[in-house]
């Protein structure tokens, strides 16, 4: 299959389906993540309570866990319902948000792929070279070039944990073991409006629902991402309208 007809399968499975997306997410974040998983096709819900998570994971179609604003909590509820989709084989997604910035994140992320390894794991360059080095006993990164090294750690993640690893930034890598593919599309707005990101690993969690095949689904959610920034940045003044146009341009994707 083609670049664009994959493409196209999986933006129409999640219109035609609306797959109900279960994300843990951080207070920063929660509102643009959800209007952007409606504006997509998918159907957002956000629900951290330990007392629902497990019924929560049960029906949905996949789920998005990222450590943005942690609290003791939350990080119970982030561990029910990923050994709950583990148990029940529902599609994961996580974003380690700032691990490395902080013992408790770094410990955290450990906790939650002990937990139940991720299927696809996205964060930017720092995080996923900080969190390679966390599940990692050999030593350095001989690469000097940032995106080689963070290649290199998502190569070693990946292997370690046999999921598909997403590094963002203004090419996006997509690496399953020895797979790698790119994503050039994008906008160099998306930076300064804040949790794109965020927005990047929930619009991954719409793909994984509708399509279990992580390597494309990953690059497709990224390419979502990618062209969705190039529509917006059209129209857009700065971050404010960006971000508005940005929502509209998900909507409009063809
Ligand atoms: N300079 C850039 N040019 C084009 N696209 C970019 C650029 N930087 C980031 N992006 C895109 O922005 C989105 C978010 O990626 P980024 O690496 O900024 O995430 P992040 O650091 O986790 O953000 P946050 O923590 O604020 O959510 C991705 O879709 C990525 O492709
Ligand atoms: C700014 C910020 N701080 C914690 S989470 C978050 C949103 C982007 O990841
Ligand atoms: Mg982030």
């Amino acid at each position: 299959m083609s670049k664009t007809e994959e493409f196209n399968n999986i933006l129409n499975a999640i219109r035609n389906t609306s797959p109900l997306v279960h994300n843990i997410t951080n207070y920063v974040v929660m509102n643009n993540t959800a209007n952007a998983l409606l504006a997509v096709g998918a159907s957002p819900v956000m629900a951290h309570a330990v007392e629902e998570v497990e019924d929560i994971v049960s029906i949905s179609s996949s789920l998005v866990i990222n450590m943005g604003t942690l609290s003791e909590k939350w990080i119970d509820a982030m561990i029910l319902s990923a050994k709950k989709a583990k148990a029940l084989n529902k599609p994961f997604v996580f974003d380690p948000v700032g691990v490395g910035a902080s013992k408790f994140r770094s410990e955290t992320a450990q906790q939650i792929i002990n937990a139940a390894v991720p299927n696809v794991i996205r964060g930017n360059a720092s995080e996923i070279m900080a969190l390679a080095q966390l599940t990692n006993s050999a030593k350095g990164v001989d690469s000097t070039e940032l995106s080689d090294a963070a290649v290199e750690a998502a190569q070693k993640l990946s292997k370690e944990l046999n999921n598909t690893v997403v590094i963002s930034g203004a090419t996006d890598y997509i690496v399953t073991g020895d797979n790698i593919s790119k994503v050039t599309d994008g906008s160099a707005l998306m930076p300064k409006v804040t949790g794109m990101g965020c927005t990047a690993t929930s619009i991954i969690g719409a793909c994984i629902a509708v399509n279990q095949d992580y390597h494309t689904t990953a690059t497709v959610g990224m390419e979502i991402m990618g062209q969705a920034g190039n529509l917006a940045e059209k129209s857009a003044a700065g971050p404010g309208s960006f971000q508005m146009h940005f929502l509209d341009a998900l909507h409009q994707l063809k």
